[in-house]
């Protein structure tokens, strides 16, 4: 074979193994860095990146792509100077309509699937409060850095609902049980330095900048390690877990939406979203 053909046969496989994103994304910034071949994936749906079904399902997308391309990487951080992401999003939960209402939670599933068992490297640059859902695709991880003085945990029990078991399996695959119980059932978000006591982060940084940094750092770990052992291995520690839910996913839709939909639950939620505009109105 002439030197030329074989030049641009390996081009041509180089091209077809590049990631290919869809530029028509609304609420993701999608880039690769061209040193390390890592892909940034910024969640932008201002104001504070509430995990709607959209959202949702574009985080889906790309984490599809992602496993395609054969992604050495990827770190998920926010354009948002102060939110990483407030979680889901509260509106798709108030009042909802029950067939969108399980598209939702199907998209939130899909997304904790793919996050929690990919095969490529996971880092989260956590620039921003990361409460309820924002800690646990955080948790989805499989490193954290995060920016001083902002909050992260699991604070469902502060709106009068219950964190899922899939969320709490993905909290004690991260911190310890006796943590994870006091956490939960006080519904605590954690400060920056209090998260990397109890190891719910890994390391602390001073800004964005310092966290992609960092994040960026932890992919060097496996510059030696063949992928697919890296791959195999987190999958003996994570993939029962996502066999669990997938065994009962249309019972886990079904039981969410029966729970969400309870008047008191419902008037929880009313309460919860008249403080977050309360406070507001009592800032100006
Ligand atoms: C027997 C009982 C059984 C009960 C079982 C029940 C159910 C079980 C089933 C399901 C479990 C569901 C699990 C849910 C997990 C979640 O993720 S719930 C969401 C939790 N999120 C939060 O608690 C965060 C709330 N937000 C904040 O704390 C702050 O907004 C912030 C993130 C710290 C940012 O503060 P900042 O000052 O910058 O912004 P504002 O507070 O002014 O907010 C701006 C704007 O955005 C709105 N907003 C904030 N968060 C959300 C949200 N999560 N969803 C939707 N909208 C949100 C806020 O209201 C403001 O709106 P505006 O006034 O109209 O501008």
């Amino acid at each position: 074979m002439m030197a030329s053909t074989r030049s641009l046969l390996r081009t041509k496989s180089l091209i077809s193994n590049l990631p290919r994103f869809s530029s028509n994304y609304k609420c993701l910034d999608v880039s690769v860095n061209n040193d390390n071949n890592i892909t940034t994936v910024t969640l932008k749906r201002p104001p504070v990146n509430s995990l709607n079904l959209d959202l949702l399902s574009e985080i889906s997308d790309v984490l599809t792509d992602l496993k395609k391309s054969k992604s050495p990487g990827m770190i998920l951080t926010s354009s948002s100077d102060k939110v990483f992401t407030a979680g889901l999003d509260i509106m798709e939960m108030h009042k909802p309509d029950p067939e969108r209402f399980k598209q939702f939670w199907y998209a939130l599933q899909d997304v904790w699937m793919k996050l929690y068992g990919s095969p490529f490297p996971t880092a989260a640059a956590i620039n921003g409060h990361a409460p309820a859902g924002g800690c646990l695709l955080a948790m989805c991880c499989e490193y954290r850095v995060m920016v001083q003085n902002f909050n992260i945990g699991l604070n469902e029990t502060q709106l009068g609902i219950v964190a899922p078991i899939w969320f709490i399996k993905t909290m004690l695959n991260t911190i310890s049980i006796r943590d994870t119980e006091l956490a939960l059932t006080t519904g605590r978000l954690f400060k920056t330095d209090e998260a990397l006591a109890v190891g719910l982060i890994d390391e602390m940084a001073t800004d964005k900048a310092d966290a992609l940094k960092k994040a960026n750092a932890f992919f060097e770990r496996f510059e030696m390690i063949p992928p697919i052992a890296r791959a195999y291995t987190k999958d003996s520690l994570r993939g029962s877990d996502i066999e669990d839910l997938k065994k009962n996913r249309e019972k886990d839709i079904q039981t969410t939406l029966s729970l969400i939909t309870q008047p008191k639950v419902q008037q929880g939620l009313e309460f919860y979203l008249a403080l977050l505009k309360n406070k507001k109105e009592s800032a100006a």
